[in-house]
């Protein structure tokens, strides 16, 4: 696929089969990240690859996570989340080796983590794998990121659930740029988005 064409097809998802890739084919996934823009050079990005046995590990914790926060969450929502990251072919954590001494901004560093991650995303795709990101109240949840290797300051930006899609998904249509495209002229500009 061509580089601008598989730019344009991306898109998220979480139904994902094995396999997810590995060995040379995931390095050169993960090696997208090293092109990342990144003030300063600091390379905050940190991957912890989830898979095979340890799966089950991590969405133990993650549930006693969850029910550290809420003894009185619902258990469906509990067998989900154990389900999900017990059974998605591979995981990755997203860790953020922070510098809050620095003199780049702890914000840029972690722009630079993200754009990292949608790196990853858009190899995913060109390679015919799959994947999405996710974060919620496990993201910011100190335990967790401590268990995976990132105590403060460092942290979590998430989670990458990667594997194969199915084919034949439904790949939701890609809305227009021009409503988030606006050409500044000297006054302040207005974007159709926001109408
Ligand atoms: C930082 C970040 C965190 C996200 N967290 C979640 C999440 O917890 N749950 C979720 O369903 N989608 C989450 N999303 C959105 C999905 O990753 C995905 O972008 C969305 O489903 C739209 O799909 P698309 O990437 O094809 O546009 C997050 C996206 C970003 C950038």
């Amino acid at each position: 696929m061509a580089a601008l064409d598989s730019l344009l097809s991306r898109s998220s998802t979480d139904a994902l089969s094995e396999p997810a890739p590995d060995g040379s084919v995931l390095e050169d996934i993960l090696s997208t990240a090293m092109r990342a823009p990144d003030h300063g050079r600091l390379r905050p990005w940190r991957y912890v690859l989830i898979r095979g046995e340890a799966r089950p590990k991590l969405a133990e914790l993650v549930v006693a996570g969850m029910l550290a926060r809420d003894p009185d969450v619902p258990a469906a929502k509990i067998e989900k989340r154990r389900t999900r990251f017990s059974t998605m072919p591979l995981t990755i954590a997203l860790g953020m080796h922070l510098r809050p001494e620095d003199k780049i901004p702890l914000i840029e560093q972690e722009m630079a983590v993200a754009a990292a991650a949608m790196n990853i995303l858009n190899a995913l795709h060109a390679t015919g794998f799959g994947g999405v990101w996710v974060t919620g109240d496990m993201a910011v949840d100190p335990a967790l990121a401590s268990a995976l290797g990132f105590d403060a300051p460092h942290g979590l930006a998430g989670f990458l659930f990667v594997g194969t899609p199915d084919p034949n998904r439904a790949v939701p249509p890609r809305r227009p740029v021009e409503d988030y495209v606006a050409e500044w002229h000297g006054a302040p500009v207005t974007f159709g988005a926001d109408k």
